[in-house]
């Protein structure tokens, strides 16, 4: 089903989540269906490449933390407020599955503290925060957004490709945590939440800007998963 059709898609026909990820849909393709991803969804991908994601991805998860806080701080209502709250809640339970799996690697969380940034987890992690600081509540929720709302829709490719290993998958545990109800209704307040922000922010006039943070971010996030590639 061509995206953007699907009824359980992300975003309300019209509204900015959808117009600004078909403003970036090259950079947004080559996110949620990067090869890193194919190799999830067919069991392929090699071990060493998911555990320097997952290492990487538990300390991008703590500047996201930072992130969402940040999100707390600019929010334009007590709603907003608590669920932003809410979602620092949500990556901080994140992070625990991902120390499961470090445990299981022998590694435990002073060492995986203790592993170094790359540049691809700094860069990315601090963009979003600076679009943050610099910008308001809109321009921060448009650098948040393909990270929530990416892994949503990565999960549902996950699921409906015919490629797809689903017995003996050793990436089942984390295609089910983002497969999850809870995850998918988090992932699709995260889009309607970019459509309501629109209305009030003036997301219309500000297409163009909200555009290049929303791509940006996207690119960094295709990054993300080569640089899992990369070391594999
Ligand atoms: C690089 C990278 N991008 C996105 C996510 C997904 N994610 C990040 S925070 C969060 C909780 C809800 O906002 C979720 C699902 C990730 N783990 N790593």
């Amino acid at each position: 089903m061509p995206v953007g059709r699907d009824p359980g898609d992300f975003g309300a026909e019209g509204g900015l989540f959808r117009q600004l990820r078909a403003a970036s849909a090259g950079a947004w393709e080559a996110y949620v269906w990067h090869p890193f991803v194919q190799g999830l969804t067919d069991g392929t991908l090699p071990l060493p490449a998911f555990r320097h994601y997952l290492i990487q991805d538990y300390l991008f998860l703590i500047h996201f933390a930072r992130a969402e806080a940040l999100a707390v701080f600019k929010a334009e209502s007590l709603a907003a407020m608590r669920e932003k709250a809410a979602a620092i809640t949500a990556i901080l339970a994140e992070t625990e599955l991902h120390l499961r799996y470090c445990a299981e690697w022998g590694l435990d969380e002073a060492a995986v503290r203790a592993v170094p940034e790359t540049a691809e987890t700094v860069s990315y992690t601090r963009y979003v925060i600076d679009r943050g600081l610099a910008g308001d509540i809109l321009d921060l929720e448009v650098a948040l957004a393909p990270c929530t709302v990416g892994y949503g829709e990565v999960a549902r490719r996950i699921l409906a490709d015919p490629r797809r290993r689903a017995a003996g998958n050793p990436y089942q545990s984390w295609i089910d945590m983002y497969a999850s109800a809870d995850y998918q209704a988090l992932a699709r307040g995260a889009a309607a939440r970019i459509d309501a922000l629109g209305e009030s922010h003036g997301g219309t006039a500000r297409l163009a800007s909200l555009s290049a943070t929303f791509g940006e971010a996207a690119r960094l996030e295709a990054a993300f998963w080569q640089q899992g590639l990369d070391a594999a």
